[in-house]
């Protein structure tokens, strides 16, 4: 492969005796990874059901390699039952090093695809919140399916500066991911156009980028949370140069261990002004030295803050909604829901019905996709039953199910949109809103009449033969 001559000459410089085995690396062929939704399913389920060959990812738990030369995991009903998201493997790492727990208040500053931010709202497993923001509106859009896919309810996803959410949320979030934009280095075998992007716009132009946002990031986390800053790309600049900057900003930050893997070689104190040891903290990923393309990894903690001790976090929550009663027909269905809601989540905007967050500043004027989790729409009274929420449910949750198993035809004519014959699973007098299923993974809402059970699956979601 030809790299650019500027490129090769600094990479020369930053490995010394190991360029030429880095270099070799790119007539090697690319990692090809997929990583298990465990708010959805076990690790160890899903290696007994996995219908491919996979290897593990030694240093990602629910990281597994597979052939992406001759396995098209993307065509799979589990696909689209949410099972698993594929990912290059090193770009796992960030999500996954970053410590978060059932309950956090979780924000993914750059988010889309949702490569990571899936893997965040997995580990919520359903309760705190998780923010997930991208600048640019189309791919926030794709943000958005990746996150309903994977069953995330407890989210909002905006297309917004970050600088504009500070006046939101300000010391509001316990976990930050900023998994900043950048010049790809890392990424050149994955994906060679990289390399024209980067010799229009390289580490100078990306740098600035990267040091408005980490700066407007920390205003946005709590004293006492965590910060981890990644990016796939090689460069010093906008590596250990974006954490100095950041700490030479915020000195409460402070850098801190990153669990470790044997490939993962130690960040550079020669490439950060200043210097600090610490900096041997922060991960740098090789493909000479792992199995994965490249990624750059800095976990910081916010100490108490120096100069902003007793600001306002400017957290004005949303009044809380007089509690109408619920439209019947939405709470009959809910009936049918194994689940406990909180009356006061409710949020019934126009036709839709939202189950919200808890604790969410009022956030006028934000740029939303998805504010909380779309259970439905009502359509002149009647309750219609979303796309997300059927990803959103256990099938033990739902009372009336269709269960079939991957060998059924029925499953990929349901995922194509057709009419389905369930006779033979359902009473001829069985009626309603059913949550079809493969393999007891939920796919989507039919809705049954007379042993025919008419597609409700989402069009845009199809199956495209
Ligand atoms: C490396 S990609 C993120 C990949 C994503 N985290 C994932 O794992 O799928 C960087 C993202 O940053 C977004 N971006 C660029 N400038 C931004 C800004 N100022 N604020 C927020 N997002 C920005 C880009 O649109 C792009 O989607």
């Amino acid at each position: 492969m030809n790299l650019p001559k500027a490129f090769e000459e600094k990479m020369r410089a930053l490995l010394g005796e190991e360029f030429d085995a880095y270099a070799a690396c790119y007539d090697e062929p690319r990692y090809y990874g997929l990583r298990v939704n465990t708010s959805k399913i076990s690790v160890e389920e899903f290696q007994k059901i996995c219908p491919f060959s996979i290897t593990p990812i030694p240093w990602i738990k629910n990281g597994f390699y597979y052939d992406g030369e001759k396995e098209s995991p993307a065509k799979h009903p589990y696909y689209f039952a949410g099972l698993y998201y594929l990912q290059e493997p090193s770009a796992m790492t960030p999500a996954d090093r970053l410590p978060v727990e059932p309950g956090d208040r979780v924000l993914d500053v750059c988010a889309a695809p949702g490569g990571k931010a899936t893997e965040l709202g997995a580990k919520l497993q359903g309760s705190g919140v998780l923010v997930a923001n991208d600048i640019s509106n189309s791919r926030a859009k794709g943000l958005l399916k990746n996150l309903e896919l994977f069953g995330i309810g407890n989210m909002l996803v905006l297309s917004e500066e970050p600088g504009k959410l500070t006046g939101y949320f300000r010391e509001y979030f316990d976990k930050i991911l900023i998994d900043a934009p950048c010049s790809g280095e890392g990424m050149f075998r994955k994906d060679p156009k990289m390399m024209k992007a980067w010799e229009e716009h390289g580490p100078e132009f990306f740098s600035r980028l990267q040091r408005s946002i980490v700066t407007q990031a920390a205003e946005m986390l709590r004293p006492g949370g965590m910060l981890l800053y990644s990016t796939c790309t090689f460069d010093a600049l906008e590596n250990e140069g974006t954490i100095a900057y950041l700490m030479e900003k915020y000195p409460e930050f402070e850098i801190c261990e990153i669990r470790p893997y044997e490939g993962f070689t130690h960040g550079r104190p020669d490439c950060a002004p200043g210097g600090q040891a610490d900096f041997r903290k922060t991960v740098r990923i090789f493909p000479h030295h792992m199995k994965g393309e490249g990624h750059y990894l800095a976990l910081l903690k916010k100490g108490e803050a120096k100069e902003t001790e007793g600001a306002d976090n400017g957290l004005h929550s949303e009044p809380s909604k007089a509690k109408k009663p619920l439209p019947d027909d939405l709470e009959m269905f809910l009936k049918g829901i194994k689940r406990t809601f909180d009356p006061g989540r409710f949020d019934i905007r126009g036709e839709r019905v939202y189950y919200m967050p808890q604790d969410l500043p009022a956030l006028s004027k934000v740029r939303f996709l998805r504010s909380g989790l779309l259970l439905g729409e009502l359509k002149k009274g009647r309750f219609e039953p979303s796309q997300a929420l059927a990803m959103n449910l256990k099938k033990e949750e739902y009372s009336q199910t269709i269960d079939l198993p991957l060998s059924d035809d029925r499953v990929i004519k349901y995922l194509k949109g057709e009419t389905l014959l369930v006779d033979d699973l359902v009473g001829s007098k069985e009626k309603g809103w059913y949550l079809v299923c493969v393999d007891g993974y939920p796919l989507g809402f039919g809705k049954l009449a007379g042993g025919t059970m008419k597609n409700k699956y989402l069009p845009g979601w199809r199956w495209q033969s």
